[in-house]
């Protein structure tokens, strides 16, 4: 086990937006989080690596290596940060500052993380953009003169590029045509089975689920409803909403619905 999540809860004010939840996620594994929108996803992985805004509040504990990462101060954070757990997002241009190019982000990152060497740094970058199917040449770029899925590709070499072992990734393709969100995909596929990383994946894209997925959870109103591995969940579903949610997904094969209501 690699992450145990217990009875986490993110509040805001009075509101509770994600409501004890408790999960283990296993090393290297893809574990996929769905729910409907509004079920408190964004939240619970946001809460994972202290990146709630100051108007929540999240207890409980998020426990990694012997540590609640709730607990740990700005600093250990920072040291946590693109180590031990790293993010990449939907919005992929927030990754990134427009005055500073690929490589300075690179270099802030592993600057950080104690890579003090100029040079170990630029081939590091280099080889992260390469992994990614990105020209070297790229680090000498500013964010804008790349494109969408070219920026979405290299903000996913910035969040493995200290091969941390847990990657949220929250809706990361949901931007992108789909043939572009496959070879993402099938990209974070590698970059995973080469690094040992596990993947928290949160999508509304069944397509996906069933594709990559090893495990999934069943968010709703804050609360999981049910886990178990993708086989299990799919085919036997037993809570009627991830029975509705199996039946209302366009994008599965009919037999997968039919089968989910019996
Ligand atoms: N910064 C915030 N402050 C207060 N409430 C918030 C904040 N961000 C989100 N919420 C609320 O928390 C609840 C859960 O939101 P969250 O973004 O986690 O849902 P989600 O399941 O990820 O949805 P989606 O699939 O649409 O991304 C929603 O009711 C949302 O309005």
């Amino acid at each position: 086990m690699i992450l145990s999540i217990k009875d986490l809860t993110v509040s805001h004010g009075e509101k509770t937006i994600v409501d004890h939840v408790s999960l283990t996620i296993d090393k290297g594994e893809w574990f996929a989080l769905v729910g409907q929108s509004g079920s408190g996803k964004t939240m619970l992985s946001q809460a994972i690596g202290q990146l709630l805004g100051p108007n929540l509040r999240a207890s409980g504990s998020v426990n990694y290596q012997e540590s609640n990462i709730l607990a740990c101060s700005k600093t250990e954070m920072n040291q946590l940060r693109g180590k031990a757990i790293s993010y990449i997002f939907q919005d992929y241009h927030g990754s990134f500052t427009p005055f500073l190019t690929i490589q300075q982000h690179m270099d802030e990152y592993l600057q950080t993380h104690g890579v003090k060497e100029k040079q170990k740094r630029n081939s590091m970058a280099k080889e992260a953009l390469e992994s990614v199917g990105l020209d070297a040449g790229f680090v000498k770029r500013y964010p804008f003169q790349l494109s969408g899925g070219q920026l979405q590709r290299a903000s996913i070499a910035l969040a493995l590029l200290l091969e941390p072992d847990i990657l949220v990734a929250d809706e990361a393709t949901t931007a992108l045509d789909s043939v572009s969100a496959h070879r993402i995909l099938s990209l974070l596929q590698e970059l995973q089975q080469k690094t040992g990383c596990a993947i928290l994946f949160i999508t509304h894209d069944w397509r996906h689920v069933v594709r990559y997925s090893d495990k999934i959870a069943v968010m709703k109103d804050g609360k999981i409803i049910e886990v178990g591995t993708k086989q299990k969940l799919i085919h036997q579903p037993e809570h009627a909403y991830t029975k509705q949610l199996i039946q209302a997904a366009p994008t599965l094969p009919l037999r997968v619905r039919e089968v989910s209501k019996s």
